[in-house]
């Protein structure tokens, strides 16, 4: 198998089907979408910068994404038409893998990421309003210890991941925390078969079981 097909095949062990879908409309939906690309032989993640100008999380790193809206048919949906709009991302040209278990956010958003393949050839058309820069970079990033460090302050899942990355293509550097790291990291691990360097602070095997709790617990109260 190659670097894509085994990516694939070790998504889609953790994929959540539909486990997910038929919770109550009180619950506040999200999804982003995860791109995943081959360039130089090696697999990539897509992320944003998100515009300074927004009113949440202004000028922080994310994978494309928003909130579910009416005419959305899933979650799937909703996270290739953010991208589309946030990015120019064609969805025609997606290739999508799986969704994983979804997450709740400090807000109570439920976040549900949703794996893609894009095109290596991809070029981001950057909506101004709501995305200043898009970059790319190595998934094994997210495995190593030299750019990384931990706070034990609970973020999503387990505790808080924080990575500074410098983009040879512009010189930027990024730091890519909390819930987008936590993603990152997942995937990562999931896609390459690697446990990461450091101490990941959940349950790789079964990364969706902690969730579960903070789930039921909130929908205990809806
Ligand atoms: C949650 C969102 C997917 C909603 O999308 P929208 O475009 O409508 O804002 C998005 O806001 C998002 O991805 N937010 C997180 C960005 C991020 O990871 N920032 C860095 C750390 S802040 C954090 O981790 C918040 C965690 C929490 O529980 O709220
Ligand atoms: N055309 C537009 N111009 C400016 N802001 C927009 C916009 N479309 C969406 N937004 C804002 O961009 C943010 C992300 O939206 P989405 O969920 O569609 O990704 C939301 O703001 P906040 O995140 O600041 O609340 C939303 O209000
Ligand atoms: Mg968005």
């Amino acid at each position: 198998m190659d670097l894509k097909e085994k990516a694939i095949a070790s998504l889609k062990k953790h994929a959540s089907g539909d486990a997910f879908s038929r919770l109550p409309a009180a619950l506040p939906k999200a999804s982003v979408l995860i791109p995943l690309l081959l360039r130089h032989g090696k697999l990539h993640a897509l992320l944003t910068v998100r515009s300074v100008n927004l009113k949440h999380h202004a000028g922080e790193v994310c994978f494309p994404g928003g909130k579910s809206e009416s005419g959305d048919t899933d979650e799937t949906h909703t996270a290739l038409r953010e991208a589309e709009e946030e990015i120019g991302l064609p969805s025609h040209t997606v290739q999508v893998i799986c969704k994983l278990f979804p997450v709740l956010n400090k807000a109570g958003l439920l976040i549900t990421p949703v794996v893609a393949f894009i095109e290596s050839s991809f070029t981001p058309r950057p909506n101004a309003d709501e995305v200043s820069e898009v970059f790319t970079l190595p998934l094994e990033f997210f495995t190593k210890e030299a750019d990384h460090s931990c706070y034990p302050v609970p973020s999503v899942f387990g505790p808080t991941h924080s990575f500074m990355y410098t983009d040879p293509r512009t010189g930027h550097i990024h730091q890519i925390w909390g819930l987008t790291a936590a993603l990152a990291v997942t995937v990562a691990a999931l896609a390459l078969g690697k446990k990461p360097e450091f101490e990941l602070g959940f349950d790789l095997d079964d990364p969706a079981s902690a969730f579960r709790d903070v789930l039921n617990r909130r929908l205990s109260k809806l």
